[in-house]
């Protein structure tokens, strides 16, 4: 259970730790796990010209300001998806990439306006997603999941459409997001879209308090009833949310390196996870746009440790909360608590000095 108290594990292997730790991946948007390689790769497939010469130039435009700088090669990246088979080898990658981090869960955004408005159909996206779904399931034993987002630079009127256009598919998701462009996208803009996909029986998230202020986040919780929030780092600026999120146990999913390279917290030894956990929220580590941002959720584990005196404790925090934060059933939380205890007993057990 997450109250357990885990075996004592000496610093030096907490890198080990780490790696072998099972963990569920709660914030990770699938197009942001198109690795340059196969960004190139697709281009070809599709005949789509691409305004880089190489995928080394490609790569070295990832030098960003903010989030809109990143959003803008973001979505060129994802103008190579065209075809089912391009959504499901996307995921596929990502999902073997997640299964070598010992990630047993990934609840997984994608971005449908993103496609549609390019004609892609929201078939497609989605029957290509959940067939990569359904494979890793089977092949990878990771259990993963499909988040909708709607693009919140968008009107609402234009997320409405999306919704309507996806019921059809209700069955490959489990659940509705916000994101993209934050600032001057106030949640409470989309209360009507998510109030429709909660009546669906859809569970809820929100980006907020990436770089928009914590009053997003009280929108986020109050008016779309948000079960958890994407980000949400800007709540340390306000000592009654931070209260509000412990004492309702509401998830932040923290996406470290992302924070890092967007220029959140240029220097991760002055991001506030530690503090975030420390103050007793439920705090989750993730990736947010792996390939972009320089690693998958173990790297993030890594970086973000090596970078703070977070400890073994601190470890078993973030893996009890992601099955805490996470919509799989509670049968499959039980067995990875299990797993998670046996995890940490067998590392001291077996590496000297624990
Ligand atoms: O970090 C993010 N924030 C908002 N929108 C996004 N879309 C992909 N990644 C992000
Ligand atoms: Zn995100």
């Amino acid at each position: 259970m997450a109250c357990m108290t885990p075996p004592p594990i000496a610093r030096q292997h907490l890198p080990a730790l780490l790696a072998a730790m099972p963990k569920a991946e709660l914030h990770m948007h699938i197009e942001g796990s198109l690795e340059p390689e196969m960004i190139f790769a697709l281009a070809q497939r599709n005949g789509v010209a691409l305004p880089y010469a190489s995928v080394d130039a490609l790569r070295a435009a990832y030098a960003f300001t903010d989030l809109q700088s990143f959003l803008n090669i973001y979505y060129a990246g994802a103008s190579v998806l065209l075809t089912e088979q391009d959504f499901h080898d996307m995921a596929w990658a990502y999902l073997q990439r997640a299964a070598a981090d010992h990630v047993v869960r990934a609840e997984i955004f994608f971005d449908p306006q993103t496609h549609t408005a390019r004609g892609v159909p929201m078939a497609t996206v989605i029957n290509g997603l959940a067939r990569a779904c359904d494979a890793a399931h089977e092949q990878l034993g990771v259990s993963a999941a499909l988040i909708l987002c709607f693009l919140r630079h968008l009107s609402e009127d234009e997320a409405l459409a999306t919704l309507a256009e996806a019921l059809p598919y209700r069955q490959h998701f489990i659940g509705v997001g916000l994101d993209s462009s934050e600032v001057g996208h106030p949640p409470e803009k989309f209360s009507r879209v998510f109030a429709q996909a909660r009546a669906h029986g859809l569970h809820v998230v929100a980006h907020a308090g990436e770089e928009g202020p914590p009053d997003y986040i009280w929108q986020a919780l109050d008016v779309l009833h948000a079960e958890r929030i994407d980000h949400g780092v800007q709540a340390t600026r306000d000592a009654a949310l931070m209260q509000r999120l412990a004492r309702e146990r509401i998830p932040l999913t923290v996406c470290p390196l992302s924070n890092q390279k967007l220029q959140v917290f240029p220097d991760l030894r002055q991001h506030p996870l530690k503090a975030l956990l420390d103050a007793g929220l439920c705090a989750t580590v993730n990736s947010d746009d792996p390939a972009y941002f320089g690693g998958y959720v173990g790297d993030n584990l890594q970086a973000v440790f090596a970078a703070s005196d977070m400890d073994a404790n601190h470890a078993w925090q973030l893996a009890a909360n992601s099955f805490e934060a996470s919509f799989a059933p509670e049968a499959d939380k039980a067995v990875w608590r299990a797993q998670l205890a046996d995890c940490f007993t067998q590392v001291a057990r077996e590496l000297p000095g624990s």
